[in-house]
């Protein structure tokens, strides 16, 4: 569905993608993950036409992305980061006129905005203008009309940025309910750690313009940082007895791809205390980068 070649944009000396080779099969849902300025949005922005390319080839659902910039749109929808429904029309409305736009006939847009409306929880607002709806509600509204033509592929940039936590997952739980029903191949970008990992099958980690890592969150949380098991004896003794780890005092710490199974095989080891740590997306990204992705997001919300 996407396939690049070293895909590179250049804006004068910042190399904002830096030579990305990138496969998307059909029905994936991927998720691109990095801090701020990683260059996640300008690789979306190229997939989707909005920007050429530097240098380097993209193709998308079937088509080159410098060379049949119509055939790739005809065949995506891309929901970028701010709202696209204009203020003072009725949601449905919107959603119709944009159905209109792509070549649908009145009834057919009609069918396919019902059908939305329905799939995203949105029947009971969508006959109010835009300018009254919350922000949860607006950013169903925007996925909506970038699902109006039924496209096969679905481009999301931070779609859930600014909502709050039950905003968040009402939105993702959506997301996941159109792909299940329609099959779309979706890709997203976030910085949300927990939305990466809860909602992907495959992580694309993005830092200065590159692929770091890519993988399901499972495989790189186990790849890159592991299960830490950290055992308590009574004695610094019986903790040196403890084969394969790091003893400090009367702690050991031993890093484990199966932290459970480790924990259980130790527990012979009659310990006092036994922790298991799993990882999270940001030790993997912390592993791979030597920074926390999360303490630059804080940073930049902060800044
Ligand atoms: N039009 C532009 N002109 C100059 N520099 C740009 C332009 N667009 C992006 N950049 C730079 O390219 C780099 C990548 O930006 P990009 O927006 O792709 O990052 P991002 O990973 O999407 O970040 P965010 O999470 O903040 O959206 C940044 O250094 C940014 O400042």
């Amino acid at each position: 569905m996407i396939e690049t070649r070293e895909l590179t944009k250049r804006f004068k000396d910042v190399r904002a993608v830096d030579g990305i080779d990138l496969t998307v099969a059909r029905g994936e849902l991927v998720a691109l993950l990095g801090p701020n300025g990683a260059g996640k949005s300008t690789t979306l922005r190229m997939l989707t036409t909005l920007i050429p390319p530097t240098s380097g080839s993209a193709r998308v659902a079937g088509f080159d992305v410098t060379r049949q910039q119509r055939e790739v749109r005809l065949r995506i929808g891309y929901i970028g980061q701010g709202n696209g429904a204009g203020h003072s029309q009725r949601g449905r409305d919107e959603l119709i006129s944009q159905g209109r736009a792509y070549g649908m006939t009145v009834p057919a847009a009609r069918r396919r905005a019902d059908e939305l409306i329905d799939s995203l929880g949105l029947g009971e607002v969508a006959d109010r203008t835009v300018s009254t709806l919350s922000g949860g509600q607006r950013r169903r509204l925007d996925i909506a009309m970038g699902l109006i033509h039924a496209p096969e592929l679905l481009f999301l940039d931070e779609p859930s940025t600014g909502l709050d936590p039950q905003n968040r997952a009402n939105l993702q739980e959506h997301i996941l309910r159109l792909r299940a029903e329609h099959g779309t191949t979706i890709v997203l970008t976030t910085h949300y750690l927990d939305e990466a990992d809860s909602m992907a099958e495959r992580v694309v980690v993005i830092d200065h313009g590159r692929i770091i890592a890519d993988d399901t969150p499972q495989q790189l949380k186990a790849k890159h940082v592991g299960d830490r098991v950290i055992l308590g004896f009574d004695s610094a003794d019986q903790a040196a007895l403890v084969p394969g780890g790091t003893p400090d005092g009367a702690l050991v710490r031993i890093t484990t791809e199966d932290g459970p199974r480790l924990a259980a095989e130790l527990a012979s080891f009659h310990p006092i205390s036994i922790e298991v740590i799993r990882p999270t997306l940001d030790d993997v990204f912390l592993t791979l980068t030597g920074r926390s992705l999360r303490e630059e997001a804080n940073t930049l919300v902060g800044a």
